[in-house]
């Protein structure tokens, strides 16, 4: 009873497709958990479920022992579930600052349109830079988005994320779509989330899933098909059959 966050039996039908099929899993704080699968496999469905985007069929979400599952996505998101999407959601004209300053006041639910009346509050300012510090993004905190690097703003995704204080960090593909040479600087700044924060963590780069990860929960077909840690999932005959057999291969993980 000591999770932090747990899903009980989640289970999403569209029409007759059964896309999340009786999903149990849970997380304490500090949990660092990667849940892979073939496309189409139902990850993204199940954050959605997660996050309150979709309703499920049937099953409980249950944060802190309280079951959010009739909560809308917002209410969510004040209780501490927070989640980043899988293609940024930016505003190319404004700067890293300012979407994190934006996100900060709308936490505490101050007036957004007087934006500028924040800039000089030492208090603000100082969490604003410490989460763009922790993401890596204080040389580029004052350009335009539309300027800065993609892995940049995926980046800014999570700093806007962590603005929101989650206690449960739903990570949508973080690398998708960043260049590998990129990826080192994405593994550097998941290495310094918060340590007590839950991170679920959605991934296809099998590299960054192993070194991220303390656990990892396969999901094929709406199904979980494996829970462990990294170093049994390579060797799990089902997942190297349902998704990994060319990565186990091509590094020769036996
Ligand atoms: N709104 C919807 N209506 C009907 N079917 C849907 C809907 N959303 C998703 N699906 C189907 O559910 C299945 C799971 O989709 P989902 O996007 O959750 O998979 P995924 O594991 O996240 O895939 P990927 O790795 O490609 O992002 C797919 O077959 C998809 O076509």
């Amino acid at each position: 009873m000591s999770d932090l966050f747990r899903v009980e039996g989640l289970t999403k039908n569209f029409g007759g497709l059964a896309v999340s099929r009786e999903i149990s899993l849970a997380m304490p704080a500090g949990e660092r958990l990667a849940l892979i699968g073939p496309n189409g496999a139902g990850k993204t469905t199940f954050v959605n479920l997660v996050t309150g985007q979709l309703q499920p069929s049937a099953g409980r979400v249950v944060l802190n022992g309280e079951d959010v599952t009739g909560l809308g996505a917002v209410e969510r998101v004040r209780k501490g579930l927070v989640r980043t999407f899988q293609v940024t959601r930016l505003f190319s004209d404004m700067t890293p600052e300012e979407h994190v300053t934006l996100t900060v006041l709308q936490r505490e639910r101050k007036a957004t349109r007087i934006l500028s009346r924040f800039r000089g509050n030492a208090e603000v300012a100082g969490e604003v830079e410490g989460l763009l510090g922790t993401l890596g993004l204080l040389e580029v905190a004052r350009r335009k988005v539309g300027e800065i690097a993609y892995g940049q703003q995926r980046l800014l995704e999570i700093a806007i994320a962590l603005a929101l204080r989650p206690k449960v960090l739903l990570l949508d593909e973080p690398a998708a779509g960043v260049p590998s040479s990129d990826t080192p600087r994405i593994e550097q700044a998941l290495e310094r989330l918060p340590p007590e924060l839950a991170v679920l963590m959605i991934e296809h780069d099998m590299d960054l899933v192993f070194r991220f990860a303390k656990r990892v929960v396969v999901l094929a077909a709406g199904e979980i098909i494996f829970k462990g840690v990294p170093s049994e999932v390579a060797a799990n005959s089902r997942v190297r059959e349902a998704y990994l057999g060319n990565y186990a291969n091509a590094r020769s993980v036996a």
